[in-house]
């Protein structure tokens, strides 16, 4: 059977994604402590896929997840999912006075509000991970942790001290599914596609890779920096854009941004979560595209234009 690694230990938000993930085949899911673990365990071919949170709307992106994506041996994405995100407080049984909380940098930001005003007195600690912060708390290493409502399960010894917390009712994590770089999904009509870019620093040099995404109608859902890390000043822009490879404006668009950067990496084409299809401009169809490609070479074969 497949080995699918996840942020662990069990009873992560990230292992509930990653039943979604894999809810097409059959897996056995292996839980590593860091989100770069989970990563290298795929460039590795010790597991073939692993599923890792990317982004969410309160706290933005993962910076752990995007780091790791831009270093080491190319990856891409196959498939995505949403989970929405309620939050638990777990203390071990006859706990009066919390004076530590402890979880992963995104559940802390989303509920700060809750602990600034039910816990105000206790220190916050990260842990690497929500369900991580459990078993600390078990240990006695902190005297309570913000967790994944599943978590419970795992740690059964552990009691709520409160319940579907969250400062943002609505918050939503974005997971994806990265496997080695092989030929991507089959277009959908409702695709996203990701890609990492590095350009100079030159004067306009992010509006114009902006423009030829726009100029071909595409549509920009993310975009997002991160320091390169190889000199102050240099910033590594992570892209996600509507439609798939396949599509000729986004095929077109991506060999006009590898001729203008300095770097990119494709991290992959995938079905969009909500299956909401991708609106293209008539002037940026497959089908015109097409007929403009094939009006190019008549004209190269001599016809007339
Ligand atoms: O720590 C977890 O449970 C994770 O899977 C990472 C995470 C933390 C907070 C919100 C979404 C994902």
């Amino acid at each position: 059977m497949p080995l699918v690694a996840y942020l662990g230990p069990r009873g992560t938000f990230t292992e509930q994604a990653s039943r979604c993930l894999t809810d097409d085949f059959d897996a056995e899911l292996v839980p590593f402590d860091a989100v770069s673990q989970a990563l290298r365990a795929v460039r590795t071919g010790e597991v073939l896929a692993a599923a890792v949170p990317v982004e969410n709307s309160v706290e933005g992106s993962v910076p752990a997840t995007l780091d790791a994506l831009s270093a080491g041996d190319p990856l891409v994405a196959v498939r995505e999912a949403m989970l929405p995100i309620r939050f638990d407080v777990l203390v071990r049984p006859g706990t009066r006075d919390v004076r530590s909380v402890a979880s992963h940098p995104h559940a802390l930001g989303q509920v700060r509000g809750w602990l600034a005003e039910h816990l105000p007195g206790a220190e916050v600690r990260v842990s690497g991970s929500t369900a991580a912060a459990a078993a600390e708390v078990l240990a006695g290493e902190h005297d309570a942790a913000v967790t994944a409502p599943t978590a419970i399960e795992e740690y059964p010894s552990l009691v709520r001290l409160a319940e579907g917390i969250a400062d943002l009712p609505d918050a939503v994590t974005r997971f994806l599914l990265l496997r080695r770089p092989g030929i991507p999904p089959e277009p959908t009509g409702a695709d996203r596609t990701s890609i990492a870019a590095v350009i100079g620093d030159e004067v306009g040099a992010l509006t114009e890779l902006l423009a030829e995404l726009s100029l071909r109608g595409i549509n920009l859902s993310r975009i997002e920096s991160r320091p390169t890390k190889d000199r102050l000043g240099e910033y590594r822009f992570f892209l996600d854009f509507d439609g798939h490879i396949a599509d000729a404006r986004i095929g077109d668009a991506l060999s006009a941004l590898h001729r203008r950067c300095s770097e990119v990496r494709f991290l992959g084409s995938y079905p969009k979560a909500d299956r909401s299809p991708a609106t293209v401009r008539p002037a940026a169809s497959e089908q015109v595209f097409r007929h403009s490609a094939q009006w190019v070479d008549d004209l190269r074969a001599g016809a007339i234009g």
